[in-house]
């Protein structure tokens, strides 16, 4: 069962919906860390950071653009085969924004229909947290990847009522 989790790094995720034409902004990671996969807009929190702090600045700094409304939505705990470091990624929602959506060095953005998202381009647990996310649910997730991060070996999925403000490890369901 999943494996021993020593510590959790935390992190945000962005999506934006243009909720009147039922589209969903992605962009194409175009380095690091899950690049050429379709992602929202994220990262690490810089030292004293905020999650939400972290949210707008990553979402300004890699598709240039300023959320107007920000709902955290859920958490998805990401742990790998033979790594005790938990990714805790705070997912947020955001349906109004300033700007104009603009390729930096990090993503390449591109608007998808929700009946057209790229999952075979993306990762392996977007296609289940997926439609929770675009209902507006509030969800918490587990997912144990391959030590290659391209299966899920196991997974544990929930609506809840109220999003915490981070993932009580202790409450793990594939502990
Ligand atoms: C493992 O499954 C994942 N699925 C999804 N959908 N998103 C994930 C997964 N693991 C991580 N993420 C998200 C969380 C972040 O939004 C990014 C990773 O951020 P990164 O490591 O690139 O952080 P930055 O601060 O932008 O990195 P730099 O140091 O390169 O600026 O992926």
């Amino acid at each position: 069962m999943g494996v021993i989790v020593e510590k959790k790094k935390p992190l945000t995720l962005v999506l934006t919906l243009d909720e009147k034409n039922q589209k969903i902004l992605l962009g194409m990671k175009k380095r690091g860390f899950g690049s050429n996969k379709f992602n929202g807009f994220g990262g690490k929190l810089e030292p004293g950071e905020t999650v939400i702090q972290a949210a707008h600045r990553e979402l300004e700094e890699e598709a240039m653009i300023r959320a107007v409304d920000m709902d955290k939505i859920g958490i998805n705990l990401f742990t790998f085969e033979n790594d005790p470091v938990a990714l805790e990624v705070h997912v947020f929602r955001s349906t109004q924004f300033q700007g104009t959506p603009t390729e930096t060095e990090e993503m390449r953005p591109e608007w998808f229909s929700y009946d057209m998202i790229p999952f075979d381009s993306m990762w392996a647990d977007d296609r289940l947290w997926f439609p929770l996310f675009l209902k507006g649910q509030h969800f918490l997730g587990e997912f144990h990847f391959s030590e290659d991060q391209k299966r899920i070996l196991e997974q544990d999925l929930r609506s809840v009522s109220q999003v915490p403000d981070e993932y009580d490890l202790s409450q793990r369901k594939l502990a």
